[in-house]
This record gives structure tokens, sequence and C-alpha cells, in this order.
């Protein structure tokens, strides 16, 4: 079985990956973040670092795709969708070329289709989309505390933000590689109120029996 989130930044994905795995008995897969080069150069110069960041991600989520199918059970914390979503917003923003967004969904596109289970099962058993509104995310961003994601620091990152969210309807809508299902990433605080985390993992338990999804 495998479980990929999917939301915004700072919607609860690491936070959720580190309870369902919990919950169900497998193991996490996290984003690097915090040891990621590229991320804080990125953030300072856009337009310089979007290609490297997107390559750097690229490379680092597709280690840790490999790495959790060679686990039957596991949860991952943002799904590989998600990385292009950002890098083609980042294009239409002007911070890549069209020939380097070519080059990525050409690569993007090759890589997947070598993945050890391309031939059987190109795509997650479930994504669990935590959806969280603007306020919440900015929240969440500053209880965090990561310095260059701070729109104190540099505002213009708020309507990157704004942009990002819109974006993410949009995608959520979209997806058709695997069932799906959304968290109410506003209404339930599964991270401090012990209720709301019962509310949310019996939606998931209930979305996986319910598509016949069991542990292998
Ligand atoms: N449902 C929640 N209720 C309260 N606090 C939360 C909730 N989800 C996350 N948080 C807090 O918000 C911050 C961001 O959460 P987390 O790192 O899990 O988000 P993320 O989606 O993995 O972010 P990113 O995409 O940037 O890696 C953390 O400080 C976390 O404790
Ligand atoms: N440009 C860009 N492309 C990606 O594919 C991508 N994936 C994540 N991120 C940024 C968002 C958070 O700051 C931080 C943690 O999610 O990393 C990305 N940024």
């Amino acid at each position: 079985m495998m479980i990929v989130l999917s939301g915004t930044i700072g919607a609860g994905k690491s936070s959720l990956a580190t309870i369902l795995s919990k919950h169900l008995g497998t193991e996490a897969f996290y984003e690097q973040v915090d040891d990621n080069p590229v991320l804080p150069l990125f953030y300072a110069d856009p337009k310089k670092y979007a290609f490297l960041l997107q390559i750097y991600f690229l490379n680092k989520r597709f280690e840790s795709i490999k790495q959790a199918m060679s686990d039957d059970n596991n949860v991952l914390d943002r799904s590989i969708y998600e990385d292009s979503l950002f890098f083609h917003m980042n294009a239409d923003m002007g911070r890549a070329t069209p020939q380097e967004v070519k080059v990525y969904d050409e690569l993007l596109d090759n890589m997947m289709q070598e993945l050890p289970y391309a031939a059987a099962k190109k795509a997650p058993d479930l994504l669990v989309h935590i959806d969280i509104s603007y306020d919440t995310m900015i929240k969440r961003i500053e209880k965090r505390g990561r310095d260059y994601e701070q729109p104190e620091q540099d505002p213009s990152l708020v309507e990157y933000y704004h942009e990002l969210l819109g974006r993410y309807d949009g995608w959520y809508d979209d997806y058709d590689y695997s069932p799906k299902m959304k968290i109410d990433g506003d209404k339930y605080d599964f991270v401090e109120n012990p209720d709301d985390l019962k509310i949310v993992l019996a939606q998931i338990d209930n979305e996986l029996a319910s598509r016949g999804v069991v542990e292998k």
C-alpha cells in the first residue's frame, strides 16, 4: 500500500505523514527541506535558481519513491506531480524558460517510465490532500519559522502563495492518477487536538476500507 499526501506549503503533510505511518504501522518518507542547499538560493533569487531547484527536487523525489517502492507499505509526504505544478507556476511567472520547461517535462516523463513498478502500478493507492485556506497557510508558515518562507521578509511571497493555493484547487480537481480524498486542514487540527486527529484518521481508514485497500 502506498499513500501519498499532497497540499500547499505548511498544509501539514510532514506532520500527517508521521502520524499516519505510525497509525498504519508503515514507514514515512519525507521531502528534504532543511538540508536542501538550493531552496534558500531559490527564495533569494527565483529566476536564477528555479530550474536547478526543480532538478534537485526531481532527483530527491525519485530517490524517495524508489526507496518507498522497496517497502510494501509506506506514506510519502508529497507527490511528484506537485513538483510539476510548482515548476509550471514559476515558469508562468517568468522564472524558467520554455526550453527549461520542455527539458523538465520530458525528463520527468522519462523517469516515471523507469520506475520499477511502472509496468504494474504507476500510481499510489490513495492520495490524501490536505486543504487549507490562505490564512491557515500563513499561520503555519509562521509557526514553523523558516526564514526564507516568511512574507514579512519578502512581501512578494504574498502573491506567490495566493497563486499557489489557487492552482492547487484546479490541480486536485484534475488529479486522476489514483483514488483521492480531501482532509479539511482548517477545521481539523490533527497536530494538537486528539479529537480532531481521531476524526481525520477515521476518514482515511474509511476511505481505504471503501476502496478495498489493504496492507500488503
Ligand atoms: N492540522 C494542523 N494543526 C495545527 N498545526 C499544524 C497542522 N498541520 C501542521 N501544523 C503545523 O504547521 C507547520 C507546518 O506543518 P508541516 O511541516 O507538517 O507542513 P508541510 O505540509 O509538510 O509543509 P511543507 O510543504 O512546507 O514541507 C508545523 O509547525 C506543524 O506543527
Ligand atoms: N519551486 C519549487 N518547486 C518544487 O517542486 C517544490 N517542492 C517544494 N517546494 C518548496 C516549497 C516549500 O518552501 C518547501 C517545502 O515544501 O519547498 C518547491 N518549490
